[in-house]
């Protein structure tokens, strides 16, 4: 993982490449905006959350203990609209003994390609995920997941995505996903905001 993460911070050097912020220190900077727009687009649904509970909320892939849940770092090349994520997941995250649920798996799918669509669209969710499992991935294995935005048309940003081994010999997984723009008018440039909290490469 660290050789890895040292290969792509190398390729961050000439600018081609940016090593993303996670969402949480995204979250945290923007928190009460992003939250208030969210509310404001969502009012009924915004009723019915237990205000108590949403101050425990914590982003779900960053909920685990270290090492026991999704360690994961991406990096972001705005030339090409790609997003790599350099991914090990912990123990706690087995399906069949072995091997990755396949719901951690799509997690980690929609949190690449769903901050692929950040990026390019700005406050987005996902309406559609379509994912095929090849492979089973053994668990606590190193895999790249590499996503690409593929179109945008209006409000819809359409974002594809395969999940292989470091070596890039086995095809893991592959997905489809649709994203939709919950802010045409661009109030939040989220674009902006992910690269300038970017960690320096
Ligand atoms: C800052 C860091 C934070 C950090 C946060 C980190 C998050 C990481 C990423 C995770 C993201 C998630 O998991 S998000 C959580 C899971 N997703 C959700 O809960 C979303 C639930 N769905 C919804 O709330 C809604 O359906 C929306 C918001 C997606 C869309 O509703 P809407 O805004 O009213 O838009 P609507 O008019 O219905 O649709 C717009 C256009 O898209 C089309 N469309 C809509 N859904 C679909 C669909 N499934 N398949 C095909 N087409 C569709 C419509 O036909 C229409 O086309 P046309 O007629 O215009 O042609």
């Amino acid at each position: 993982m660290r050789l890895l993460f040292d290969q792509f911070m190398k390729k961050c050097e000439d600018g081609s490449w940016i090593h993303l912020p996670s969402y949480e220190d995204i979250a945290t900077q923007r928190s009460q905006d992003f939250s208030t727009f969210i509310h404001a687009y969502f009012p009924t649904a915004s009723e019915q959350i237990n205000k108590e509970k949403l101050s425990q909320g914590r982003i779900f892939t960053r909920s685990f203990e270290d090492g026991l849940g999704f360690e994961y770092v991406m990096f972001y090349n705005d030339a090409e609209k790609r997003i790599v994520c350099v991914f090990q997941g912990g123990p706690h995250l087995q399906g069949m003994p072995g091997f990755f649920h396949g719901g951690a798996i799509a997690t980690m799918i929609d949190a690449t390609v769903g901050m692929n669509a950040i990026v390019s669209g700005g406050i987005v969710m996902t309406a559609n995920l379509n994912i095929n499992f090849k492979r089973p991935i053994p668990l606590c294995s190193i895999v790249l997941i590499n996503s690409q935005l593929d179109k945008i048309e209006g409000r819809k940003l359409l974002v594809s995505c395969n999940v292989q081994s470091v070596d890039e010999k086995i095809l893991y997984t592959e997905a489809t996903s649709l994203f939709i723009k919950l802010n045409p008018e661009k109030e939040f440039h989220i674009k902006e905001l992910v690269l300038n909290s970017a960690p320096p490469a």
